[in-house]
């Protein structure tokens, strides 16, 4: 059928009416009333009539900026950052939403991911989910920014799904540790990016890598810094490809930065800071290479043990597997409170090094070095098993990786979730093997930004 939608390009603006909010950092309206085509949104906000310029055609959707706004929400803002507007800087996706607003986007975001997704009813999620939990400021709580460097030497952060470089002199949700580096003031000629980490508990203790131009890296100043290194991929990847009224992107595709990722180690040098990051949390510290993976927000590693530890409710004596664990953020928790054998599983060598040297004063961890899905599919990690804790990259685990963990058995298993996308995939493989959902927090571990942290509770059949 022939649509007039069909002769939209890039660059056209049209007038339309804004409906709900979408995975993805923006909201789903129909170009033509209901049952017409889907376009999504940025910068825009529910039930708002807006101008709205495409950006981006595709098979089956279109991908638009709200670019003059008719009748605003009573949840718009003025957004803090200078740079967050459409062809602005693409690392945040709400800075034109009130706080409160952006726990509401993130509570819509991840219950209809699972009812689409993992086939759960609003009745259901009321029995486990109440909603998004924040977590301190809206600003300054980023400890990982990379910055790329423009043809000009200038740094800066990537627009929305592209690789051009905008001058950021001073990202406000930047830890203020880095705000206050004058990285920006100078320029960087023989500079691909620049990696800047802070500690989450060290106040002033800050590391800056260099990318040196022409050293051989996936995420250089090319700015494919998304969740897989996988720059300009589009389309609606996580949706189940529907045209639904909210089938939309599961990956964040080359926006700027994603905060959910750990800056990647290879071809990176050490300009200035400590050569290992202190991470504390509660009584025990960590010493991290700057370039590992570390939780990004100064209160998520403490926030999500006690979500994880609550949850798993880990008594003496019961074993466990931490898959996708990191250096042994969650092993170290449960291991100290069951005393007994506890699997590490991580596949980055830093990551491995840093489980073992930061926990051997816990005989009962053991750290495999291995794909989490190798491990389980060569048999390098069997069960029975008691209680499971994974918190797997943006991608999820898998179904094989999910019967896998259901073949050891365990009493619990706690998923630790960065997409609710891969969340409810997951979730529904669970499903289909018997197991539920029990119990579901999210916490808003990266204000101002589409991404949302998630802890689930699944069960086995009584
Ligand atoms: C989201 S981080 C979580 C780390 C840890 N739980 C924490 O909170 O600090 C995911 C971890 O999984 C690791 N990883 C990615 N893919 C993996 C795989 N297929 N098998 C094992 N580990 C993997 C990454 O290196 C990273 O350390």
């Amino acid at each position: 059928m022939t649509t007039p939608d069909e002769d939209l390009v890039e660059g056209d603006r049209i007038e339309l009416t804004v409906g709900a909010p979408a995975h993805g950092g923006h909201c789903v309206a129909r170009f033509g009333g209901p049952g017409g085509r889907v376009i999504f949104v940025r910068h825009a906000l529910p039930g708002e009539r807006v101008t709205a310029e495409i950006t981006e055609r595709h098979r089956g959707y279109l991908r638009a900026d709200a670019v003059e706004i008719h009748e605003a929400s009573p949840d718009r803002v003025e957004a803090p950052c200078r740079f967050a507007h459409p062809g602005g800087c693409g690392g945040c996706d709400l800075q034109h939403v009130s706080a409160d607003a952006q726990l509401r986007w993130k509570t819509q975001v991840v219950r209809e991911q699972l009812g689409r997704m993992a086939g759960l009813t609003p009745e259901d999620q009321d029995k486990i989910f109440v909603r998004v939990e924040p977590l301190g400021s809206p600003l300054g709580w980023r400890t990982r920014v990379r910055y790329a460097v423009d043809a000009a030497d200038r740094p800066g952060l990537l627009q929305h799904r592209s690789h051009q470089v905008v001058p950021v002199d001073r990202c406000l949700i930047a830890h203020p540790a880095i705000q206050q580096l004058d990285l920006l003031e100078r320029s960087w000629p023989a500079t691909n990016a620049l990696h800047v980490i802070a500690s989450t508990s060290v106040p002033d203790q800050v590391v800056v890598l260099e990318r040196p131009a022409g050293s051989s890296s996936s995420s250089g100043s090319s700015g494919s810094s998304g969740p897989s290194g996988s720059s300009g991929s589009s389309g609606p990847s996580g949706s189940s490809g529907s045209s639904g009224s909210s089938g939309s992107s599961g990956s964040s595709g080359s926006s700027g930065d994603d905060p959910t990722e750990a800056p990647g180690g290879a071809g990176l040098v050490r300009i200035s800071g400590p050569e290992r990051v202190t991470e504390t949390v509660g009584d025990r510290s960590w010493e991290i290479a700057p370039e590992g993976f570390w939780q990004v927000h100064p209160e998520a590693a403490a926030t999500l043990t006690a979500a994880v530890l609550a949850m798993l409710r880990p008594a003496e004596g019961e074993t466990a597997w931490d898959l996708y664990g990191g250096a042994g953020l969650f092993a170290a928790a449960v291991a100290e409170r069951t005393g007994a054998r506890t699997v590490v599983v991580e596949s980055s060598p830093l990551g491995v090094t840093a489980a073992r040297a930061n926990l051997s004063d816990l005989p009962q961890v053991e750290v495999i070095s291995a794909k989490v899905e190798t491990a389980l599919a060569r048999r390098r990690l069997t069960g029975p098993v008691d209680l499971i804790v994974l918190d797997p990259p943006r991608a999820g685990a898998g179904a094989a990786v999910v019967r896998g963990i259901v073949a050891a058995s365990p009493r619990a298993v706690v998923y630790v979730a960065c997409d609710p996308a891969a969340l409810a995939r997951d979730v529904k493989t669970f499903r289909s093997l018997g197991w539920e959902l029990t119990e579901l927090r999210a916490f808003d571990c990266f204000p101002m930004t589409q991404h949302i942290e998630s802890v689930a509770l699944l069960l086995p059949p009584a």
